[in-house]
């Protein structure tokens, strides 16, 4: 799947959830442009989870996004998704593989880690996240990454995903230092105008390209 995602650059949502509203905001940012989607729940609540995946596997279809599954490879493959973002303490690589197949995408956390970047690389990654870039919101205390790492790693190969405190204002420095894909949560889901705010994510990849 790597060859997809390569052909592609862009805005990347990750759900903010449990919210009553989660459809209907993923419909607007991918009407803003979102070229991949993440869901991630932390929730333990294994029926409405599987349930939101579900139905947010069909509106991706419907956009011709991929749909990937934070953590949790087994409901990643129950739904059909199209992947699974898996960190350092979230299963191998290996047993995604085994489990999702060939093509599925299979994106990991190198946080500010070249040598961790090239060893799951090598391991067969699709894509390769880097950050906190910026204070973040959601998650404060995720450490922080310095720009130079997405020059660094471009070697590797690989589409580049930057993550943390990413807004609209800051994330042009990030697609200038080769950042393939800008994976946002707060600033399109917590945004009045989500559809809006998607797009001026979007725009950022315009002006590049
Ligand atoms: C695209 C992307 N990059 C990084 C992460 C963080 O993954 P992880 O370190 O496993 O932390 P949680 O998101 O599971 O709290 C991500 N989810 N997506
Ligand atoms: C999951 C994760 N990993 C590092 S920062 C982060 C949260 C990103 O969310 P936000 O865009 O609100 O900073
Ligand atoms: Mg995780």
């Amino acid at each position: 799947m790597t060859s997809a995602l390569l052909r592609h650059r862009g805005l990347y949502i990750i759900t903010d959830g449990p919210r009553d509203d989660l459809l209907d905001k993923v419909a607007q940012a991918l009407a803003g442009g979102a070229k991949l989607l993440q869901y991630r729940d932390k929730s333990a609540e294994s029926s409405r989870r599987s349930h939101e995946a579900g139905a947010l596997k069909d509106l991706c279809t419907a956009y011709g996004v991929p749909m990937i599954v934070n953590d949790d490879i087994a409901l990643a493959h129950a739904i059909g998704a199209d992947g699974v973002h898996l960190g350092a303490s979230d299963g191998e690589l290996a047993a995604a593989r085994a489990t999702l197949g060939p093509g599925a995408i299979i994106g990991v956390s190198c946080y500010n880690s070249l040598d961790r970047a090239r060893e799951l690389a090598a391991a067969g990654a699709d894509y390769l996240a880097f950050g906190a870039f910026f204070p973040s919101p959601t998650k404060p205390h995720a450490p922080r990454a310095p720009i130079e790492l997405l020059r660094q790693s471009a070697a590797l190969g690989l589409p580049r995903v930057a993550i943390g405190g990413i807004t609209p204002d800051n994330g042009a420095s990030l697609v200038q230092a080769g950042a393939d894909y800008l994976a946002v949560i707060s600033a399109v889901f917590g945004a009045a105008d989500v559809r809006a705010a998607a797009q001026r994510f979007t725009d950022l990849y315009s002006v590049a390209d």
